[in-house]
């Protein structure tokens, strides 16, 4: 993964305006060694703690909007690629205040669920493309997901330079912006599904009798063990979950049990919510 980027692109000066849980699962990726990236990269938090945090000599340049007004306009100022990390609500007025500091050029990647890259667009000069991510926290570690789609102006190297970007902290799928909001309800928040879930176990290993400690190691390597089979199996999940559910054995009772409620309208309904909520962030 980091070989071909490495071969294809050296990713232009990058800033990133909001560094907070997924700019900064973003940032930990680009930091990492071997990514061919301009250093520094700026990035800029609305808090001069949260600024703090996140400098780091050489490598990461943390400006704070609360103690420079003028904090978001410096860092985008001579960036190839800009990254706004920012809450949905705050990304037009950001917007608005770079605009004018943008080179012709600049790739502007936004990661914020619902705001359209028209709404984007509408506020940016000639010569300013627009990305659309839906990235996830897991991009920590280099196993992110990211679904990338290009803006009405964004030409096919522009897209690329996106893909090359989210390719350092894992693995990408170029869609159409339409499905955007759907890669956010499957792979955006997938992780906080999978978190429910371990605190629901861990909860119930505990009522069971184990101490915290242990019900977090059974629940936390039976998840990193069941994933990793999941992406290196060829097999469908139905059938890794046969594979557990010996007939009239324990697992086809516990599973009979959550079946009672049945997953298939249940996720529906949950992935319906959360692409409503992106429909309402369109007009945030
Ligand atoms: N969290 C996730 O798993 C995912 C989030 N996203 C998207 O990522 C975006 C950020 O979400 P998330 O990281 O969770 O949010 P956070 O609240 O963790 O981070 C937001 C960041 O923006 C900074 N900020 C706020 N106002 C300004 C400003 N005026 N200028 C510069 N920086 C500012 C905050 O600074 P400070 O720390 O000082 O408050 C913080 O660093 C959202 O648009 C969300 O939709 C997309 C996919 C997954
Ligand atoms: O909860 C949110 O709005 C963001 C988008 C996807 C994951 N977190």
């Amino acid at each position: 993964m980091t070989e071909s980027i490495e071969q294809e692109f050296q990713l232009p000066r990058t800033a990133m305006i909001g560094v907070g849980s997924m700019g900064g699962a973003i940032l930990s990726g680009l930091t990492a060694p071997g990514i061919r990236i301009a250093l520094p990269i700026t990035v800029t938090t609305q808090s001069a703690v949260s600024a703090q945090a996140r400098a780091v000599d050489g490598s990461v340049i943390a400006l704070a909007a609360e103690t420079d007004p003028a904090a978001n306009r410096a860092a985008v100022r001579g960036a190839g690629l800009v990254i706004l990390g920012v809450k949905p609500w705050l990304i037009h007025d950001v917007v608005r205040d770079i605009a004018g500091d943008l080179a012709p050029g600049t790739v502007l990647v936004s990661v914020a669920a619902g705001v359209t890259s028209a709404s984007i667009e509408a506020l940016l000069p000639a010569g300013i493309a627009v990305v659309r991510a839906m990235p996830n926290t897991p991009s920590h570690l280099g196993l992110g997901m990211t679904g990338i789609a290009g803006g009405a102006t964004a030409s096919a190297a522009d897209i690329a330079l996106a893909h090359a970007l989210f390719s350092t902290v894992g693995e990408v799928l170029e869609v159409t912006e339409s499905q955007i909001n759907d890669i956010a309800a499957v792979s955006g928040s997938g992780p906080a599904y999978l978190f429910l879930y371990a605190e629901h176990m861990i909860d119930a290993a505990v009522r069971r009798g184990f101490t915290e400690d242990q019900a977090r190691l059974l629940v936390q390597q039976t998840l990193l063990g069941s994933a990793t089979l999941l992406a290196r199996s060829d097999d469908a999940p139905a059938q890794l979950r046969r594979n557990v559910t010996s007939p009239k054995g324990t697992t086809e009772r516990a599973i009979e049990v959550l079946q009672g409620d049945d997953w298939g309208p249940l996720f529906d309904r949950a992935l319906a919510a959360n692409v409503q909520r992106s429909e309402e962030l369109e007009g945030a």
